[in-house]
């Protein structure tokens, strides 16, 4: 089985000037993965800027026109390699839309950094962080205490904000939280161990991120194959070629696994695994594979491939955790798209069973309306049933985004419960 423990996904979240461009860009910059030609045009803009050494935040607002640009729709992918490992930044600013950044970059991340001004200790905005990733069950947490130089490195303003963050923190689910007192802009506990905060007796972030174990993080149990096209080849060559391509979202698939197709009940065995690089023995999750069955089955876009002893449940009605991500509220009984894996029907949302209080965790019932950035869980319903698991379980095959019919934006995204 390839390593997957190379690869470390991670998001940073934060409100506004928290740091989080100078934190990746020191990140970056500390541990040699700028390229040298970047690096000279961020000299340079610094010096025009009038800086006096490197603005570090120039380095993150590259990525972002590019994104501006449209590359990318909401969230930018910062790539970076250490000799320990390789790690993928989702880049997701800290203005107006934090919820539905965080949500769309968090998804399949291994670890989420929260930053903290240490000046201003836990704020809304970090408990709305700290909830949603353990909403999204992002294992790994990494509070990030930046700005110390502003508090005199003070391990007394540390330690108050550890226990700020463990009174909420408390009442939600999350199974690996670190804190790390750092300051960006000087590169102390980022990649280099500080010299200021001699009393902070653990690793700085780098090391943190480079040694954090994430190879259980992955379902490796529930295999589940979403189709997404049928491969027919024109070519000759592969005149019989027929495909099913689509990215493994749990469990492993082997040749000669006799596996069920969902929701016909077919079943077949498993032929061969293709992938752009020749034939595999085995496919796992994130694996982007095509898979041919030893029989003719009628397969479509949206149909699951499964292992025929463990079936994720067919479900018309389905209660959801849901962030709302869009500026116009909530309809109810209105007709939404929902989208769950490759599938896509129509849905509506039936009943709101109660919305978050994010300062107090505590649950709202009466007069419910769900807005911009609420999280709330709800009853949804949905014209032919879902392929689904709890999101508990799997974090693709668990989780769903509403998109509005009429302006075609995503409104909501989603975790199954
Ligand atoms: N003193 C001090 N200033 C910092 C530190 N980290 C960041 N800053 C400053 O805080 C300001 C905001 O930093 P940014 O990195 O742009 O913060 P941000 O708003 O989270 O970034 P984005 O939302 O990603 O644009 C800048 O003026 C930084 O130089 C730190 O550790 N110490």
């Amino acid at each position: 089985m390839l390593d997957n423990n190379q690869l470390l996904r991670f998001t940073t979240a934060g409100s506004v000037d928290d740091g989080k461009s100078t934190l990746i860009g020191r990140l970056l910059y500390d541990s040699k993965s700028i390229f040298e030609d970047q690096l000279e045009a961020i000299e340079n803009t610094s010096k025009k800027k009038g800086h006096d050494g490197v603005d570090l935040a120039l380095f993150t607002d590259g990525l972002r026109d590019e994104r501006e640009q449209g590359i990318t729709i909401d969230v930018a992918y910062r790539y970076f390699t250490t000799p320990k490992r390789k790690f993928i930044i989702a880049d997701t600013p800290g203005h107006i839309q934090y919820t539905r950044n965080m949500v769309t970059g968090a998804s399949t991340a291994n670890a989420a950094i929260i930053l903290v001004d240490a000046r201003h200790g836990v704020i809304e905005q970090t408990k709305r962080h700290a909830f949603i990733a353990s909403l999204l069950q992002i294992p790994h947490v990494i509070v990030c205490i930046n700005k110390m130089d502003l508090v005199d490195f003070s391990e007394e303003v540390y330690n108050n904000v550890i226990a700020q963050f463990e009174e909420f923190s408390s009442k939600m689910l999350v199974r690996d939280v670190r804190f790390i007192p750092i300051s960006a802009l000087l590169g102390d506990n980022v990649v280099n161990r500080s010299e200021n905060m001699a009393w902070y007796q653990g690793a700085p972030l780098l090391h943190t991120l480079e040694t954090m174990h994430i190879s259980s993080d992955i379902n490796k149990v529930d295999a589940r194959f979403p189709v997404q096209n049928i491969l027919r080849p024109q070519s000759e060559s592969f005149r019989d070629y027929r495909g099913y391509a689509g990215r493994v979202a749990g469990g492993i698939f082997r040749k000669g696994d006799e596996v069920t197709v969902m929701p016909s009940g077919f079943t077949s065995k498993i032929k061969t695994i293709d992938t752009f690089s020749g034939e595999v023995e085995e496919a796992f999750a994130p694996m982007s594979v095509s898979i041919t069955l030893e029989d003719d089955i009628d397969i479509s876009r949206g149909d699951m491939i499964v292992r025929s002893n463990n079936k994720p449940e067919s479900l018309q009605d389905i209660e959801v955790m849901l962030c709302w991500l869009n500026n116009s509220p909530a309809k109810p009984r209105a007709k939404y798209t929902i989208k769950h894996t490759s599938n896509e029907q129509k849905a509506m949302i039936k009943e709101i069973i109660y919305k978050i209080d994010i300062n107090t965790l505590n649950r709202g019932s009466e007069d419910i309306e769900i807005g911009m950035n609420d999280i709330c869980k709800v009853k949804i319903r949905t014209t032919k049933p879902l392929l689904v698991d709890n999101y508990r379980e799997n974090r693709t095959t668990g989780s769903i985004v509403l998109v509005d019919d009429a302006t075609n934006e995503t409104v909501a995204a989603g975790m199954i419960v």
